[in-house]
């Protein structure tokens, strides 16, 4: 079943939460008043198309539908979920929910990205507060997970849980703020870094590089995967949190910081911030700093999907829900994989390099095992399949953000042997690498060969006989 969102304001925020949804298989309606929406939004989309299916192992569903709308009336109706994303002002944000309240399904949700409002100032003069809620994303929203959902006392009692079971259905982290607090809570944290930033520029004790650089280095990788609560109960050695607090907390007394002022933002603050970051990063244009910039959070984000942790635990959740079952009819090639080349299977010659090839013909040789039932419950019983010889023959290359196919035909299945043929094709059923693989299925306890189980032994034979044509065709 087809669902709606319909985002209002299709700026930064607005078309990452538009690109999330698109291609997550929402169908989307746009409402943004500038005359250059369509174009930013094809910007940012060609982004996210090009990063978000990097971080899965499969395709992403089928991309929704996009309409851009003339009225804002036009695209909230019949939308499940709204989502105001206009400039951070209370006066703009009211008359925009106002309109939303009035147009909108009775049973949608309509969140707001704003940064720092509570639900009640934004709920207080709109005649229908109950569905309205914060839903506060991270730039980019269409790859990082976070999204800060805060309700209020005005809210309807189920509108929190459906609106964090539909953004957990769209690979995102929803986190349910407690109480209502200006600026939530990663943005009270964020703003006081800030704060202490400005003030390094602003007495000249560093650049706005070395700022950079001492965050990046250090605690912001730290950060980037336990956040800051475990990492200081790791600094406390052994003697864990409590020591570490006895150690650091007197220093809170010392003026450290000065997170109670904020510099004046005068004009020569302004200008030196502004011409240090021209020298810091002005040889990139915006774009290629974003692509940069999700390039870094792909590669970071699936090398923490090995260890199922922090970000990577989100990501895995998600792998699960999109991945759909590999199908056999009999008399046609099995697809085996489908999905996107990541961008860390790139290497020093600009492409992918040889050794993936090998983990795509692996992924395709697991989805063979799965369809006969040596599933991870069959695996864990003590029985599996070990390859035991491949011959692969590489064919063409392939770059980062191409989509790719693997077409996997039986040979043969007899005892313990399972032999396979896979082609590996782009978007264009070009041939981009073959591979020939033998298996022998083992005793994980012997580690020795052995029969399969009955039923798996069974169904190889069914795919072996559904593949026995194909099979003739391609020795
Ligand atoms: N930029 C950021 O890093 C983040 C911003 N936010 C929040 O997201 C919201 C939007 O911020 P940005 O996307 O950064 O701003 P933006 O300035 O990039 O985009 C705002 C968009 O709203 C449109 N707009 C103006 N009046 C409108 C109206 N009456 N109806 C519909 N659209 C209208 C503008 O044409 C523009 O495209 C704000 O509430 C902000 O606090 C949340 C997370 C991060
Ligand atoms: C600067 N900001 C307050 C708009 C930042 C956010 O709201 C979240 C983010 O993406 O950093």
């Amino acid at each position: 079943m087809s669902r709606t969102a319909a985002i209002i304001g299709g700026g930064v925020i607005g078309g990452g939460w538009l690109a999330r949804f698109l291609l997550n298989g929402w169908d989307v309606k746009l409402y943004d008043p500038d005359p250059d929406a369509a174009r930013k939004i094809a910007a940012v989309l060609s982004n996210a198309r090009h990063a978000l299916p990097m971080l899965y192992e499969s395709r992403l569903p089928a991309e929704g539908r996009l309409d851009i709308c003339d009225t804002l009336a036009e695209a909230v109706a019949g939308a499940d979920w709204v989502q105001e994303s206009a400039p951070e002002r209370l006066d703009l944000k009211h008359r925009i929910l106002s309109d939303i309240t009035t147009h909108a399904a009775s049973g949608a949700i309509i969140g707001s990205s704003t940064s720092g409002f509570t639900p009640s100032d934004l709920q207080s003069g709109v005649d229908w507060p109950e569905r309205i809620i914060v839903a506060h994303p991270f730039n980019p929203v269409y790859l990082l997970p976070l999204v800060e959902l805060v309700g209020s006392k005005d809210n309807a009692a189920d509108v929190i849980e459906q609106a964090s079971a539909i953004l957990v259905s769209l690979g995102m982290f929803p986190l349910q703020v407690r109480g209502e607090i200006d600026a939530h809570i990663a943005d009270r944290l964020l703003e006081a870094v800030w704060r202490e930033a400005l003030w390094l520029v602003h007495d000249g004790v560093a650049t706005t590089q070395e700022i950079d650089d001492a965050i990046r280095y250090g605690f912001g990788l730290r950060w980037a995967q336990m956040g800051l609560f475990e990492t200081y109960r790791i600094a406390g050695g052994e003697a864990g949190m409590k020591h570490f607090i006895e150690q650091f907390g007197p220093a809170l007394k010392w003026p450290w910081t000065k997170l109670t002022d904020v510099p004046e933002l005068t004009d020569d603050l302004v200008a030196t911030i502004a011409s240090q970051s021209d020298a810091q990063s002005g040889r990139l244009t915006i774009n290629e700093l974003e692509r940069l910039r999700d390039h870094n959070l792909v590669a970071m984000m699936r090398a923490l999907k090995g260890q199922d942790s922090a970000a990577g635990r989100i990501l895995n959740r998600h792998q699960k829900q999109i991945a759909a079952p590999t199908a056999f009819t009999p008399g046609n090639p099995v697809e085996t994989v489908s999905r996107v080349i990541p961008i860390d299977w790139t290497d020093y010659n600009g492409h992918m390099n040889e050794s993936r090839y090998g983990q795509v013909f692996s992924d395709a040789a697991d989805a063979v095992m799965v369809m006969i039932g040596a599933d991870e419950t069959y695996v864990a019983s003590g029985q599996s399949f070990f390859t035991v010889e491949t011959k692969t023959a590489f064919l063409d290359e392939t770059i980062a953000g191409d989509p790719i196919r693997v077409e996997t035909v039986v040979m043969e299945a007899a005892g313990k042997k399972l032999r396979l043929r896979h082609r590996m094709l782009d978007a264009n059923g070009g041939a981009l690498a073959s591979c020939d693989q033998l298996l022998i299925h083992v005793s994980l306890k012997t580690r020795r060969s052995s029969p399969p189980a009955p039923q798996v032994e069974a169904r190889m034979r069914e795919l072996a006989a559904g593949h026995a044509d194909l099979a003739r065709q391609a020795e």
